[in-house]
């Protein structure tokens, strides 16, 4: 059977990084940030050529190694078959290994834009189909959910296919990130939980889970108990004891502040009008950031798009 035709034309895709579990929603909800890689894909003659510039670019390994290239090679193997050559140009902003769903991103981006140059893409591999298949790449859904959604997402499976919904986050929340300088791998992180959690804590955690969606689309003044968590933050301390004791000092001054995913970036969900002031309370050993919030997430771009510093 012949493979699919490609088109000549090379694509940009845009992503944004994401903020996972957000205190109580371990594995399951997604905030979508400001803050965005670019890729560019054409599809060449012969051969691959990656081009890296920002996050990663002296450290990410320029063959079919690359997160983002093993990414296309799943989807074009959906798809129909393999192009001849490949041309990559990564415009990277999203720190990796911070918990701030740079693997997601990456993933996202690859699978979106082998669809994209490959011709009748969208026909051959919809939606549900690409959240379905960056799950699986990424091993859990809720990065993957708000990067494709943008918005406030929650990710759950059924009978073993991933799906998700999209919320609209309330517009006053403004997040802020703090950033360490040292990344945090998240298969380390995860490999620090538990195999079995307490009934008691378990129950806790739906609580407060079902609390963050009203929390966070209509009513944050809520946040501050709508964002604890007993089944994952403490577990994982061990390997960001800053990033906890971070987490512990803005809540005792009243700021929804919770580990970013995996770790070890912490992220406060602040009031618009107090973000600044949050910002600066962290230290030197922290690179603070105010971010919007992605309503659209990953999206296919124009060509000459100009980039974007977040
Ligand atoms: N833009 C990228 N291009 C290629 N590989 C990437 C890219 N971004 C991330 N990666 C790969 O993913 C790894 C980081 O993934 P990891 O899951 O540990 O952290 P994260 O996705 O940044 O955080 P989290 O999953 O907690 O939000 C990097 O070390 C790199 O191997
Ligand atoms: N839910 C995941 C997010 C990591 O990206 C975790 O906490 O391990």
């Amino acid at each position: 059977m012949a493979g699919p035709a490609f088109r000549a034309a090379a694509v940009r895709v845009r992503v944004p990084a994401t903020s996972a579990n957000l205190g109580p929603g371990y594995d399951s909800l997604g905030l979508a940030l400001g803050l965005y890689d670019d890729v560019v894909v054409r599809v060449a003659d012969t051969g691959l050529h990656i081009d890296i510039a920002g996050e990663g670019a002296d450290t990410l390994p320029r063959d079919e190694d690359h997160l983002l290239v093993r990414s296309l090679r799943t989807a074009f193997d959906l798809l129909g078959g393999q192009p001849r050559g490949l041309e990559v140009v990564c415009a990277n902003r999203i720190p990796h290994g911070r918990g701030l769903g740079s693997s997601s991103a990456a993933i996202c981006a690859g699978i979106i834009a082998a669809r994209a140059v490959t011709t009748g893409g969208e026909a051959r591999l919809d939606d549900r189909a690409l959240l379905e298949l960056a799950t699986e790449i990424e091993g859990h859904p809720d990065n993957v959910a708000a990067c494709l959604l943008g918005g406030f997402t929650l990710a759950w499976s059924e009978s073993g296919v991933a799906r998700a919904i999209r919320m609209a986050p309330a517009e006053s929340i403004a997040p802020v990130v703090f950033v360490p300088a040292h990344p945090l791998p998240t298969e380390t992180a995860r490999g620090l939980l538990p195999r079995t959690v307490p009934h008691v804590d378990a129950a806790a955690n739906a609580g407060r889970a079902a609390l963050l969606v009203e929390a966070l689309t209509r009513r944050p003044e809520l946040l501050l108990p709508a964002t604890e968590d007993r089944l994952h933050q403490e577990y994982r301390a061990p390997a960001m004891e800053e990033s906890i004791a971070l987490v512990n000092r803005l809540r005792s001054d009243g700021v929804p502040a919770v580990i970013s995913g995996a770790g070890p970036t912490v992220l406060a969900l602040a009031e618009d009008g107090a973000a600044d002031k949050i910002a600066r309370l962290a230290g030197k050993n922290w690179t603070a950031n105010r971010l919007a919030l992605d309503t659209t997430g990953a999206s296919v771009l124009p060509l000459n798009a100009g980039g974007t510093s977040q």
